[in-house]
């Protein structure tokens, strides 16, 4: 199991300057640092080679997150706009391929995060989605990327809420880099019982995200985290596990997720990097069956 985080728990934009978190997560004990996708199909050659070398360098696996805005939206009713997703995330899976990058996750089955004015039947939605999903999955393999369905609560997505629904999902796409992606926070509000949840996705469990009920780090909170780890064990989870805390106000970040107070209540950066620090320690402790 390899431990991460998302560098957007500093950050109020979804995206930055990646080298400066390869050198911090590393410092702070993680194995992984996943970075937000947006950027990186526009990377130059220079950009892509200073990445590549300071995550060798500090021996830090990079992972993708990327929240697809709604003209990346591989389901969408315009065919012209599928069309554009798909060449876009063309270029996006080359330069992960030059990144040794092997996971992209998140709602990238449709757009993220919906506007609920204008939703289409589920049923519909979900057809021209396993569609495009399947396209995604063909472009992504010869790099070897496996694609995490991220299923996300119903405040922010609706296409999949819940582990069952992934699962369905997944089984109807029927491609082998197509995982299921589960994370506490969405799971804690749409799952009867956690457990269970990541027991019957089992081996298609490809990504999990973890975070307390209001996005802290992992052991500010009360997500049962015994309950998962046991989990975890059972169906013997060796994928990356990547906190993803959100505790700052403001950007897309801010806006995006719905921060609307300071959850760090005012906390400095080497205070977002104590408890980084002790969270990571504190989820190989409670997750990691296999340390
Ligand atoms: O959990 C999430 C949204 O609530 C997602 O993992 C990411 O935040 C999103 O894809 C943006 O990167
Ligand atoms: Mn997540």
């Amino acid at each position: 199991m390899k431990h991460g985080i998302y560098y957007a728990y500093w950050e109020h934009q979804w995206k930055a300057n990646y080298c400066y978190y390869v050198d911090k997560v590393a410092r702070l004990g993680f194995d992984v640092l996943e970075i937000g996708c947006g950027s990186l199909p526009d990377y130059s050659k220079e950009q892509v080679s200073e990445l590549k070398k300071h995550a060798d360098d500090h021996g830090i696996i990079l992972s993708g997150g990327y929240g697809p805005t709604a003209n990346h939206n591989i389901a969408s009713k315009d065919p012209k706009v599928r069309e554009n997703a798909l060449d876009w995330y063309k270029r996006l899976f080359e330069k992960m391929g030059e990144l040794d990058m092997r996971m992209l996750c998140g709602a990238l089955y449709a757009y993220w995060p919906i506007d609920f004015s204008n939703v289409d039947s589920k049923e519909e939605e979900w057809k021209r989605s396993v569609e495009g999903t399947r396209l995604l999955a063909d472009a992504a393999a010869p790099y070897n990327i496996n694609l995490g369905m991220e299923t996300i609560n119903r405040f922010e997505e609706y296409l999949l809420n819940t582990a069952d629904e992934c699962i369905a999902f997944v089984k109807e796409v029927g491609k082998d880099n197509v995982k299921i992606h589960l994370d506490t926070f969405h799971m804690n509000i749409e799952e009867d019982d956690i457990g269970t949840a990541i027991r019957k996705a089992g081996k298609l469990l490809g990504h999990l995200h973890t975070g307390e009920c209001n996005r802290k780090v992992p052991g500010q909170g009360r997500i049962p985290w015994h309950e998962i780890g046991q989990a975890l064990r059972d169906i013997q989870y060796d994928e990356m596990v990547v906190m993803e805390p959100f505790v700052l106000m403001g950007g897309e970040a801010g806006r995006d997720i719905k921060i609307w107070r300071d959850i760090s209540k005012g906390a400095s950066e080497e205070q977002l990097d104590r408890d980084a620090a002790d969270a990571v320690c504190f989820q190989r402790y409670m997750l990691d069956w296999n340390r």
